[in-house]
């Protein structure tokens, strides 16, 4: 089994990035490195939560480099409800390189689609005004609610042209395309899924004992006018509601990985974060893990998920989306990234994407609700958070979303 094994090569990002096949199970392309996943060497088998599914991965982390697997490192998806099963194997081969570049806009032709809200703006105004209630009366103080845009174009989507257009508009987020095979992941036309997606946000990082979390909560859409983004950056970071809104978060993602840490520092205030398309509220958060240190995953189950995508308490806004979504989350909300057998690795939150599956495309986007929310506030923030992708696509949409 050795000699099909390549284990860590040294290639330039764009030749990874223009290697990526829709077959294969990975690609992960961040502001530091570029990886690409090729073939299976071992599918992890479902575990109860995400604590055991930490320990699984681990036993066959070491199990892979015992029976000489060179490199063997875990990639991947978790549902939002990480109970769920998860899509995570070790693949045969691995590629590392450093970062992207910002790639000059490449020209194709943009793929009509046909778009359907589901569900529509003004069910989602009325859940977020429902939300609002809730929170008013107590019990809880956040949560997060989505929507989804239906796309269905007329030929299967060309998932690498798809992937490469956004990983060169997104080379300071997390640039992801997950295969998302067995349970869930074969559709009636019988294509596998493929969860692709630009997030900007980074639920944990393990090197060494260092650890780090960059949670977000508080957004503006982008404006394409440098003095009103400023204007907007400045609004943000002044709006009572968003950071109370981002203090949520931010408290929560501290105090999930503190009893892992020796040492751990989180900043007083946020900072603005600038993707291609929003502003956010952005705290990053760093520790030195305690020995012996928590693997990845293990820190991920420690913070997912966080009021960033679910709310707080977390108990009751989890409960609160099912009633209150009117769609299944799937992966998306859910964890993308990788770890190694030492422990080290990345996941980060599966947003700004889409599930794809041959000539259809869900889109996805969350706002945080707070009791000081507006409706149609939250209905215009998660149209904005579909840009990502639909830039990506090509898609204009006529009117608001
Ligand atoms: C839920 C999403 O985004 C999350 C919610 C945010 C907010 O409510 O301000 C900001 C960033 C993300 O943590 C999404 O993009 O779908």
């Amino acid at each position: 089994m050795n000699d099909v094994i390549r284990g860590v090569t040294d290639a330039r990002a764009r030749l990874l990035l223009e290697d990526y096949r829709a077959e294969d199970p990975f690609f992960f392309a961040t502001a530091e490195h570029t990886l690409l996943a090729r073939g299976c060497y071992a599918t992890v088998p479902p575990a109860g939560d995400l604590v055991e599914l930490s320990q699984v991965v681990d036993e066959q982390l070491q199990a892979a480099r015992r029976n000489g697997h060179p490199n063997p490192i875990v990639v991947g998806a978790v549902p939002f409800d990480a109970r769920r099963p998860a899509c995570l194997s070790i693949p045969r081969e691995v590629s590392f390189a450093g970062p992207l570049e910002r790639g000059r806009a490449a020209t194709w032709r943009p793929e009509r689609y046909e778009v359907r809200p589901e569900p529509e703006p003004q069910a989602y105004a009325d859940a977020v005004a429902e939300a609002v209630r809730r929170i008013r009366a107590g019990g809880l103080t956040k949560v997060v609610l989505a929507r989804t845009l239906a796309l269905t174009g007329g030929e299967a989507v060309d998932v690498p042209g798809l992937l490469e257009r956004l990983a060169q508009r997104n080379t300071h987020g997390y640039t992801f395309a997950a295969r998302l095979g067995g349970e869930g992941g074969e559709g009636d036309d019988g294509a596998a899924a493929t969860l692709v997606g630009a997030s900007p946000e980074l639920l944990v990082s393990r090197r060494g004992l260092l650890v780090r979390s960059n949670p977000l909560a508080g957004s503006a859409a982008r404006s394409g006018d440098a003095a009103e983004d400023a204007r907007r950056g400045q609004a943000l970071l002044g709006s009572a509601k968003d950071l109370h809104e981002h203090k949520v978060v931010a408290d929560a993602v501290a105090a999930g990985l503190r009893p892992h840490c020796r040492r751990l520092a989180a900043p007083a205030a946020p900072a603005l974060l600038h993707t291609a398309t929003m502003l956010h509220l952005s705290s990053d958060i760093r520790g030195e893990l305690a020995e012996p240190a928590a693997n990845t995953l293990r820190l991920a189950a420690s913070l997912h998920p966080t009021p960033a995508v679910c709310g707080h308490p977390g108990a009751a806004a989890f409960d609160l989306i099912g009633r209150l979504d009117a769609f299944d989350r799937g992966f998306y909300a859910g964890l993308v990234g990788w770890c190694d057998a030492d422990g080290n690795g990345e996941w980060v939150v599966a947003l700004r994407c889409a599930e794809v599956q041959g000539k259809r495309m869900r889109l996805f986007a969350g706002a945080g609700i707070v009791a000081d929310s507006d409706p149609h506030s939250e209905v215009a923030e998660t149209g904005a958070k579909f840009r990502t992708m639909l830039n990506a696509i090509g898609h204009v949409p006529e009117g608001a979303l």
